[in-house]
């Protein structure tokens, strides 16, 4: 087919939401991927309890580890007060430059940084290059097998504190049973699964949430 499916997301958002309305956007993605075309944004089942933890902790700063086309990361945005901010990385240039104009248009771009670019490359320069002393949210929504790595990274970054939670998406379906393993057993982490489904299925799917203790 000519367009890509996140270019068809991007043209339904265009023809369905109204700019600067972050509400009309995520239910024009989610109706688009309901009844014409499935993709894997988070969804509004499992997304209503991402809104549920965001609010939760009222964080400053968030990580979100892959934006596909900007739904979760409007998601999360249009829920931060002023001076919060969301860094959502992006290695896939298609997906940065739909995601932007998806952002853009729910006129939340002050409080997104879209950063083009692996996590494995960018979390070690978080601190220098964005000012992060430790996040206070992070959501996990990227290749599945690079959940259990980035999250030892990011502690041996610095960048998980005492407090900080970690939201992560899929753990059932495709699945991260790594990632589960670790922090279910690690007495670092108090863990709680979300049980959902998979985005616009009746498959089983869920959330988990790890709130780190400290050291
Ligand atoms: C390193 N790095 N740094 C940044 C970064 C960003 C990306 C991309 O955003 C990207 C590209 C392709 C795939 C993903 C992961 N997502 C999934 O694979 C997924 C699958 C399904 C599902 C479920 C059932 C199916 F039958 C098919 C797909 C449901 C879901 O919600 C998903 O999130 C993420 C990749 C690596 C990155
Ligand atoms: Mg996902």
């Amino acid at each position: 087919t000519r367009t890509s499916r996140p270019q068809r997301i991007l043209k339904a958002v265009q023809r369905k939401a109204t700019v600067g309305d972050p509400q009309s956007v995520i239910t024009a993605i989610d109706h688009f991927c309901r009844h014409r075309e499935w993709a894997m944004n988070v969804g509004d089942e499992k997304g209503s309890i991402l809104d549920s933890v965001v609010n939760e902790v009222s964080p400053v700063t968030v990580l979100e580890l892959g934006t596909y086309c900007g739904y979760s990361t409007v998601r999360i945005a249009r829920l931060l007060p002023p001076g919060a901010c969301v860094i959502t990385l992006e290695f896939n240039p298609d997906y940065a430059a739909i995601a932007r104009q998806v952002i853009k248009w729910s006129g939340l771009e002050d409080k997104v940084q879209l950063v083009e670019g692996a996590s494995g490359d960018w979390i070690p320069w978080m601190k220098e290059h964005f000012g992060v002393q430790a996040f206070d949210l992070v959501f996990l929504d990227h290749w599945k097998e690079r959940y259990l790595p980035d999250t030892k990274l990011l502690e041996e970054c610095g960048l998980i504190q005492k407090g900080t939670v970690l939201l992560a998406d899929n753990v059932i379906c495709p699945g991260t049973p790594d990632y589960l393993e670790y922090v279910r057993n690690s007495p670092h982490y108090n863990s709680q699964y979300y049980r959902s489904h998979l985005e616009y299925t009746k498959a089983e799917d869920g959330l988990e949430k790890s709130v780190f203790l400290g050291y």
